[in-house]
């Protein structure tokens, strides 16, 4: 392996069984955006997650589930553009504590359907979560920064530069200010903050950790949505969300660096990343450790 892993890996017993290892839901994708929340999805079965469920918008439905045979997908009331409708919320919200980790937003634009549902999760402080990409636009959008602090103990945030810059107004291409801005976010709402980048930087209101993995032949589409499924598995596996966030993030850097190794960096696509995860996982099995 490129380096020692920040964090172990969740061991499995002899007689376990798949209700041992999470059941998680991967929350997104509209129409035109469906491989964003299947790479997601998919990404949290390969992490180890013995059950993972899509819910995503209706007419995304088989597309998403062609993708892989071991995913449920659940479908939820869509408008006319193909984008979760107002009303999404009232099918999911029943089903929040039916599951050990949410991922939520890969795909699913910051349309008032997804608002609802993402106002609403954000409210579950309980549940393990991730919000990335289009779920942190909507955060910006009702400028969660200013807001009175919770408890968000168990929440994971994952924002490339841009959308950290849209929740912190903290200009994309000022490293050094976007990761103080990100754990001085961290520290008022009590969050795990994953800020991308070559490397990424995980941060809480006191920590900051630097990947070791990772290389710029992920800067492609696609590869943020597998890091959202492979965080999402490990909270649902039961890892904090300070050691989810890191070691996802460097089970994640490594994939990437195995697909490169094997297509290139230019050649490779987050699709080839995520066919790596297994590789990269096995790795902790402890027979061959
Ligand atoms: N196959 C799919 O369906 C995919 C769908 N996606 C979805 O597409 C939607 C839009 O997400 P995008 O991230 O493409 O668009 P955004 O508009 O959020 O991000 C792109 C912009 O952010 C800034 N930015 C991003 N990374 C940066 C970096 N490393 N340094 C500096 N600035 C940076 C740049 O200004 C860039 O133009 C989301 O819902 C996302 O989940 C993407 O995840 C890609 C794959
Ligand atoms: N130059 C780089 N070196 C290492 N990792 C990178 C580099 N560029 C991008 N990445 C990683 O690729 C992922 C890109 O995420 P994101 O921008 O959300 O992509 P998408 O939304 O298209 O899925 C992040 O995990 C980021 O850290
Ligand atoms: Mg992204």
């Amino acid at each position: 392996m490129s380096s020692l892993p920040p964090a172990a890996f969740p061991q499995r017993e002899h007689d376990s069984h798949k209700g041992n290892f999470g059941r998680v839901m991967l929350c997104g994708g509209s129409r035109g955006m469906a491989g964003s929340i299947a790479l997601a999805s998919i990404a949290a079965l390969h992490t180890g997650s013995g059950l993972v469920s899509a819910a995503i918008p209706d007419r995304c439905l088989e597309t998403v589930a062609s993708f892989h045979p071991c995913l449920m997908t659940i479908p939820v009331a869509d408008d006319a553009q193909g984008r979760f409708s107002v009303d999404a919320i009232t099918t999911l919200a029943p089903s929040l504590d039916r599951f050990d980790a949410w991922g939520c937003g890969p795909g699913m634009t910051t349309g008032e359907g997804s608002m609802r549902i993402v106002q609403h999760v954000l409210q579950a402080t309980k549940l393990a979560r991730v919000f990335d990409a289009d779920s942190l636009n909507c955060l910006a959008k009702i400028n969660w920064g200013q807001q009175p602090p919770l408890n968000h103990h168990h929440l994971v945030l994952t924002p490339h530069p841009g959308e950290l810059s849209r929740l912190t107004h903290v200009d994309a291409k000022n490293r050094d200010l976007q990761i103080e801005a990100a754990q001085n976010l961290a520290a008022h709402h009590h969050v795990t903050i994953v800020v991308k980048g070559g490397p990424s930087v995980v941060v809480d209101a006191t920590r900051r950790w630097t990947n070791s993995t990772g290389n710029p032949g992920m800067a492609t589409a696609g590869s943020g949505d597998v890091l959202t499924g492979v965080i999402t598995s490990l909270l649902g596996q039961g890892l904090s969300a300070w050691d989810a966030a890191r070691l996802g993030v460097w089970i994640h850097g490594a994939a990437g660096d195995k697909a490169a190794a094997r297509h290139g960096q230019a050649g490779m696509t987050a699709w080839e990343l995520l066919a790596e995860l297994p590789q990269v996982i096995a790795a902790f099995d402890s027979e061959s450790m």
